[in-house]
């Protein structure tokens, strides 16, 4: 769980938080525990996430635990800015599918006094950092990288390892189609190829 005091999360000030890590790394159930407590706070928050991330609902972001929030689906960057108008609070679920734009709106929205909470993927199955993840932890005022447990030695892991056999970059899936693996079992896994 985060460190609420370091984050002083209830002050009305402008900020970027970014969320990182693999698969299963618990990247949504922080990204929603932040969010909820701003609605307790009774701070107006949106929440969105790319119109592609259809796996578990097209209008909510959902975690592998199915815990669920209302969310906004978007297909551009742009639409995040044009949908926040009144908003205190904003909450990005899987940032690493959308346009590189993402992060001027980011930095825009904070500009304005606006909390911007992001959550996404690190790096890829390839582990090459993933669309704007990159640049939103360069301009993030705070971010935390969260780990699953390696399914092969029980580890913290920090890549996602894809079972099946498909190049491209995006592909939605889940257990069936990815595992969380630490260095040593995604290189060992990886070798045995
Ligand atoms: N290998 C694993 N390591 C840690 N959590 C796992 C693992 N496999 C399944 N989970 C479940 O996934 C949950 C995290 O889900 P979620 O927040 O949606 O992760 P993320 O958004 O990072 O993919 C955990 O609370 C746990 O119940
Ligand atoms: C590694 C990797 C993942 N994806 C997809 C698979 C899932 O649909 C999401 C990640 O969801 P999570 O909330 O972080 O579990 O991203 C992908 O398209 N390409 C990849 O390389
Ligand atoms: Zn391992």
């Amino acid at each position: 769980m985060y460190n609420e005091n370091k984050l002083n999360e209830t002050a009305r000030t402008g900020r970027i938080e970014v969320i990182c890590g693999s698969m299963f790394s618990g990247k949504t159930e922080e990204l929603l525990r932040r969010l909820r407590r701003a609605q307790f706070a009774r701070q107006t928050v949106e929440i969105f996430k790319p119109a592609i991330d259809t796996r578990y609902s097209e209008e909510e972001v959902v975690s592998h635990d199915k815990n669920a929030i209302l969310s906004t689906p978007v297909e551009h960057s742009s639409n995040v800015l044009l949908l926040s108008s009144g908003a205190e609070v904003i909450g990005i679920d899987e940032a690493q599918f959308f346009d590189m734009g993402l992060v001027d709106v980011c930095q825009n929205l904070a500009d304005q006094g606006i909390r911007v909470i992001i959550a996404g993927l690190d790096m890829d199955f390839k582990r090459i950092p993933f669309g704007p993840m990159p640049g939103l932890c360069a301009i993030a005022d705070d971010v935390i990288k969260v780990h699953a447990i390696c399914v092969r030695c029980g580890n913290l892991a920090n890549y996602s390892h894809r079972l099946v056999k498909n190049d491209k970059q995006v592909m939605l899936g889940e257990t069936d189609e990815y595992q969380p693996l630490c260095r040593k079992c995604y290189l060992e896994v990886k070798s045995e190829k």
